[in-house]
């Protein structure tokens, strides 16, 4: 089978040099990954397969979308990519940094995962303050941390809502896609090298998207850092769909494109699916091979045929045609390069500095978080009337030891149920904070 031959693969030098990772950039490639989950009896092994041998890369100053219809394993690619996968998750396949198994120094890359978790009480301008000043070293005046918060938040477009309250279930401060600005205005603070976002579009209309998503594809080549910048998207308008670079289209864990943007319509049409006119590639892209509906005639008579056989018929000609093999050349030339550079340990703030500012953050969260404080105040009430009648008993003068002995571990544990009471909460929340949000 012969596939056009429009797909030229940029060389790689391979050659050694002195640069450091901001000028070189981070080349990520996945080999053969597979990632399976436990299941029933239905799946062999009793696993069930979410990744099914994916193979790609992404480059340095490029854009890479991972599109797909909904639980075709997006999150789950992007998850391994980080490191991420859950305990449950089994995961063969190689992924590497520049060709190696490297971890790398802190804050050269960053993840904005599918969930908001930044803490409800603050401010957005308190959010990405307190994260400044968590992530830059000591050596970094608070003003100068003060003005990249500021023009962080600017880039994201969220200055007029630099004193709006986040927000939370009980409380309604900012709107969903506000809060993933917010999500992604934390993350790129420290300018990270490699950048992996989970639908940093989500619950944005269309122009927001846009707008976000430009400001993000910016960053590819700033301030003479690289950038390598992977995303998944849902629904990408047709302008959006020409910022990336590279696309990897999946549907139910396998590959059914992995290559230039601009060459996937050609793909598709050569295989018999071309995209009507006038028509957004994406959502044609989509529509082709999303398997989880059953089709009406009207679907079929419009594609000719049923998904799941044009997702097998897909997945079938993209495996054995050029474009695949390209890929896979790809990932090896860029596995035989020699990099040069030596990894140099970014520095953050110290232990002293994070506790404090970390104590100074949770002493703000719980002041202003209400319903803690109603809670606590009824707690402390019972609390207090029940310990109270007891002792009135304990001090008669015919109270026995045992007596005073049950009110000490009366006290004990009435103390420890409080305490556990309302630390707890807070401390999940702040532990949920610190897991979505921290610089890898
Ligand atoms: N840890 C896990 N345990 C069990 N099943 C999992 C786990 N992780 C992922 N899955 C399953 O794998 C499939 C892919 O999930 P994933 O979240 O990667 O999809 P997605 O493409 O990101 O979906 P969406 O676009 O709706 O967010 C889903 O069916 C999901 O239920």
């Amino acid at each position: 089978m012969t596939f056009p031959d429009y797909y030229e693969p940029s060389s790689i030098a391979v050659e050694s040099n002195n640069n450091t990772i901001e000028e070189e950039g981070i080349f990520l490639t996945w080999k053969d990954l597979h990632v399976s989950v436990p299941s029933g009896k239905k799946y062999a092994y009793g696993r069930k397969p979410i990744l099914k041998g994916l193979t790609g890369y992404a480059k340095p100053a490029q854009l890479l979308a991972i599109m797909g219809p909904s639980g075709c394993g997006k999150s789950t690619l992007l998850d391994a990519l980080a490191g991420r996968l859950g305990s449950n998750t089994k995961q063969t396949g190689k992924i590497l940094i520049n060709g190696r198994k490297e971890a790398l120094a802190y804050g050269t890359s960053a993840y904005v995962t599918h969930d908001d978790a930044v803490l409800a009480t603050l401010t957005v301008g308190e959010a990405v303050n307190y994260s400044a000043q968590l992530q830059f070293p000591n050596s970094m005046s608070k003003r100068e941390k003060e003005e990249r918060a500021i023009s962080t938040i600017t880039q994201m477009g969220l200055q007029d809502a630099t004193n709006t309250m986040i927000g939370g279930c009980l409380s309604k401060g900012l709107s969903e896609g506000q809060k993933r600005r917010l999500s992604i205005c934390i993350q790129i603070l420290t300018s990270p090298s490699l950048l992996l976002l989970d639908e940093p579009t989500s619950g944005l209309d269309s122009a927001a998207s846009y707008y976000v998503m430009t400001r993000i594809a910016s960053l590819k080549a700033r301030d003479g850092i690289k950038r390598t910048i992977v995303a998944s998207i849902h629904q990408p308008s047709s302008q959006l769909f020409q910022l990336f670079q590279d696309l990897c289209l999946l549907s139910c864990g396998e590959t059914v494109y992995f290559g230039p943007t601009s060459a996937a319509t050609k793909f598709f049409a050569s295989r018999g699916f071309p995209c009507p006119p006038l028509h957004n590639p994406a959502d044609h892209f989509l529509r082709i091979i999303n398997k989880d509906f059953k089709m009406v005639e009207e679907d079929c008579f419009h594609i000719g045929m049923k998904n799941e056989d044009t997702v097998k018929i897909l997945v079938k000609f993209y495996s054995s045609c050029k474009i695949n093999k390209q890929v896979r050349k790809e990932v090896a030339t860029i596995c035989e390069k020699e990099y040069g550079f030596v990894e140099r340990k970014r520095r953050q703030a110290s232990f002293i500095t994070q506790c404090n500012i970390l104590l100074r953050r949770s002493s703000l969260h719980l002041f202003r978080d209400v319903s803690n404080y109603w809670l606590r105040i009824a707690i402390f009430t019972i609390a207090a009337v029940s310990l109270g009648t007891i002792f009135l008993d304990v001090t008669s003068s015919d109270a026995s030891i045992q007596a005073r002995g049950s009110l000490v571990s009366f006290v004990a544990s009435v103390l420890t149920f409080i305490t556990l009471l309302g630390g707890f909460p807070p401390f999940v929340e702040q532990m949920k904070v610190k897991n979505c949000s921290q610089t890898m």
